[in-house]
């Protein structure tokens, strides 16, 4: 199998008084590009670590953690950045715009970080406006669009620099249920349309049978992902 995410025993361990908690206890996860897995648990069982030990924002006290083929374990942190940069997308609860860029300047923005030439980044940017159904919203900013809008503004941004894998936070967490299912949908494309591993944390097993598969967490614990009957609609 084609794997755009691999996590091979992960174990991530956090300081505890006298002791050590294990928010990650031996993860193993395989994703193939295209691939879409709802990441389900309760709270405290480790779902915010696995996206930020996948997201290489936390080195992983063992195991490996391979994006897009690359082994994240042995690159010094600038070449952690840079794996970040390039290969995945990440989108948060909470948008996190900047409050006086525009939308398509929020994108743009994100490419100029990554030393992309306005004049790409721009097109770049005016077209995942238009996937997200944004481009009428283009010259707003923040404050000027829906919940669900900012939502629709992250999601483009984490897709400006082209990622392998995107990793979402309950992304409708702040949304209601019509534009939650919206946004959910949006992923779905989007992971289609572009071949991304997407792994999606969420308290709504409602929008589950939009993914592919799903896997839960206990205790640092995943189990294995397991295949979801389509959605109906
Ligand atoms: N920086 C940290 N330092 C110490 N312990 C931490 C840290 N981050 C997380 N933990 C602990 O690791 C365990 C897993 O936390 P994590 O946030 O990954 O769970 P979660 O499933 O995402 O929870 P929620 O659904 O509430 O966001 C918890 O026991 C938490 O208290």
């Amino acid at each position: 199998m084609n794997t755009a995410l691999n996590l091979v025993n992960v174990t991530l361990e956090y300081p505890d008084g006298d002791s050590t908690l294990k928010a990650l206890d031996g993860v193993n996860l395989k994703l193939a590009p295209g691939e879409f897995l709802s990441l389900i648990g309760p709270s405290g069982s480790g779902k915010s670590s696995l996206l930020a030990v996948a997201a290489t924002l936390v080195r992983p006290t063992a195991g490996l953690v391979v994006v897009g083929g690359a082994d994240s374990g042995g690159l010094t942190d600038a070449d952690r950045t840079s794996l970040r940069r390039d290969k995945i997308g990440i989108i948060f609860q909470q948008p996190n715009l900047l409050p006086s860029l525009t939308a398509l300047e929020q994108l743009v923005i994100a490419a100029h970080l990554r030393r992309q030439p306005v004049k790409d980044a721009t097109r770049r940017a005016s077209a995942l406006l238009d996937l997200v159904g944004l481009a009428p919203a283009a010259g707003k900013r923040p404050h000027q669009l829906s919940g669900g809008q900012r939502q629709r503004v992250n999601i483009a941004r984490a897709l400006m620099g082209d990622p392998a894998v995107l990793l979402v936070d309950e992304p409708t967490a702040a949304l209601d249920h019509d534009r939650s299912e919206a946004i959910v949908r949006l992923l779905r494309r989007v992971t289609d349309e572009f071949g991304l591993a997407t792994v999606m944390v969420t308290h709504d097993t409602g929008f589950v049978p939009l993914t592919d598969t799903v896997a839960s967490m206990r205790d640092g614990r995943l189990s294995s992902p397991q295949p979801v009957s389509p959605a109906l609609t």
